[in-house]
């Protein structure tokens, strides 16, 4: 570590995997749901597990974005961040409103609207924190070194700020609502929530791979322009159903057809990064992560965003398991293993000490990934049939459900052992530093 306000990133990574357990907890209970369709239905019915298991991915996210910045920018920037208390000050601000829209939620309080189910004083303390962070790490790098990842980074995180505004915006009309809807949900996602995992991403395969800062920028830039050229009118494959003109169905298929692009240049950027630069750097676990990452972004919104973004087959597809097996891998192989990437490359050198427990980290990847995948399966096929009896031969929702229930218990299998792989990596990163890499490894320097 070679500045000693990277350390505000700490306490971020510390809440972000409070709260990645929580989120996972909140799954179990709504998959338990599925399987026991009675489990808990008073104490907590499904509406409110699913949307606490929904608000805490964003939730934590978001605060593991915070930190991979705090962490990067003042190596970035070579800076000291400009505040570190006004930091900690927008963590707590940031974790009481996130808090406080959680336990709103166990007394049914909310505002509709997936994702923005959060009441209206929660949303303000959300923007207010988010507007604090901004000006904390855009002071840092205004006032420092400009790179093209710091400023892709800031540029991403300034985009997502900008378009949560939306979630202001509440009209009464159904299709206006959701119209606008789209443009967090899906435009954070598909559009500038990529712009923060190409940073991050071209962050750890220069300090891991060692290769020339020139070669990654470039691929920065070229991925950067493909994800907003696409996911900015991509956002038309959400707007098939909802009452909007007929153009958008070449539209949207169009584009988001395009938005598998910039996913499939990030593999490509960071297998290909790895098999030029070095590969001996010490953190292997780090580097698992970052390619699994890559990797997995590719194939969940890539492949199976692919998969049921053109109209004319969304029309039979639009609102089943496919769209949660898609929702699941995709989150969970850009944003989730991306986040877990940082943390784990950047824990060694928070707490100074060489790679530790690299094994049970990677078992915690293999277990987790593999878990993920397998429920992504489960789901899929679980999709296909409910598109072919509700859809094809016209049955009822609730009957089909009952001829899913294998694939739900399934689910809720996979989803004991995304738990438990989440158990053995906080262990692994926060846990006592036992294993060390071998004396032979060339030893960490403050750069990497
Ligand atoms: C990391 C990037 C992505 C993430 C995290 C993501 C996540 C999600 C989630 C959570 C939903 C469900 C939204 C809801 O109804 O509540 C969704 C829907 C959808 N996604 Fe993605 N997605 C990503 C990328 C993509 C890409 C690249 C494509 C197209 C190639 C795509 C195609 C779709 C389509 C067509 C739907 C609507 C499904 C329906 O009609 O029910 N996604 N996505
Ligand atoms: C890190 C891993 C996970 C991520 C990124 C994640 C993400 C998501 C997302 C984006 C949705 C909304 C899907 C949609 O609107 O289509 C969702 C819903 C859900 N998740 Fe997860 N989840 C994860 C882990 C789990 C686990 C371990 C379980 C438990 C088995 C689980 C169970 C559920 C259930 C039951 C729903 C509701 C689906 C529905 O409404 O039909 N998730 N999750
Ligand atoms: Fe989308």
């Amino acid at each position: 570590m070679k500045y000693e306000t990277q350390r505000v990133a700490l306490p971020f990574f510390m809440v972000a995997m409070a709260l990645f357990a929580l989120q996972i907890v909140f799954g179990l209970a709504a998959a338990a749901a599925y399987v026991w369709p009675h489990f808990m239905s008073e104490a907590m019915p499904f509406n409110i597990t699913r949307t606490s298991h929904t608000n805490l991915l964003i939730v934590w996210l978001l605060i593991g974005f915070m930190g991979c910045t705090y962490y990067l920018m003042p190596e970035e920037a070579e800076n000291e961040i400009y505040s570190p208390n006004l930091a900690y000050l927008q963590l707590a601000i940031f974790a009481i409103a996130g808090a406080g829209a959680l336990i709103s939620y166990q007394f049914g309080i909310h505002e509709g609207r997936h994702y923005l189910e959060q009441p209206l004083w929660s949303k303000i303390l959300i923007t207010i924190s988010f507007l604090m962070f901004l000006f904390n790490t855009s002071l840092t790098m205004l006032k420092g070194r400009k790179t093209a990842i710091n400023m892709v980074l800031m540029l991403g995180l300034w985009l997502a700020a900008v378009f949560w505004l939306f979630a202001f915006y509440n009209p009464d009309n159904l299709a206006l609502d959701k119209l606008w809807w789209w443009w967090i949900v899906h435009i954070w996602v598909e559009g500038v929530w990529e712009l923060i995992m190409a940073s991050l991403l071209g962050y750890l395969l220069i300090k891991m791979t060692g290769v020339d800062r020139e070669i990654i920028e470039k691929w920065l830039y070229v991925i950067v322009g493909l994800a907003l050229f696409s996911g900015l009118l991509g956002t038309g494959h959400h707007y098939y159903w909802i009452g909007t003109p007929g153009y958008w169905q070449p539209i949207g298929s169009i584009f988001s057809t395009l938005e598998v692009i910039p996913f499939f240049a990030m593999v490509v950027f960071a297998f290909y990064m790895f098999w030029k630069g070095n590969r001996n750097h010490p953190n292997k676990a780090a580097m698992l992560w970052t390619m699994g990452s890559a990797a997995v972004a590719f194939f969940g919104a890539g492949v199976w965003g692919f998969m049921h973004t053109l109209s004319w087959i969304n029309y039979y597809t639009h609102g089943t398991q496919i769209t949660a097996a898609h929702g699941h891998l995709a989150f969970y192989g850009a944003y989730v293993m991306l986040v877990l990437g940082v943390i784990t490359y950047a824990m060694p050198q928070l707490r100074r000490v060489q790679p530790y427990n690299q094994v049970l980290n990677m078992w915690a990847f293999w277990i987790m990934t593999s878990a993920m995948w397998f429920m992504t399966f489960t789901l899929t096929f679980a999709g296909v049939v409910q598109t072919h009896l509700q859809r094809v031969l016209g049955m009822n929702f609730m009957q089909i459900q009952d001829q899913l229930d294998l694939f739900y218990v399934f689910r809720f299998g996979t989803g004991i052992f995304v738990g438990l792989a989440a158990v053995m990596f906080i262990y692994a990163v926060f846990g006592p530093a036992r294993e060390q890499v071998p004396a032979t490894s060339k030893p960490l320097t403050a750069t990497e």
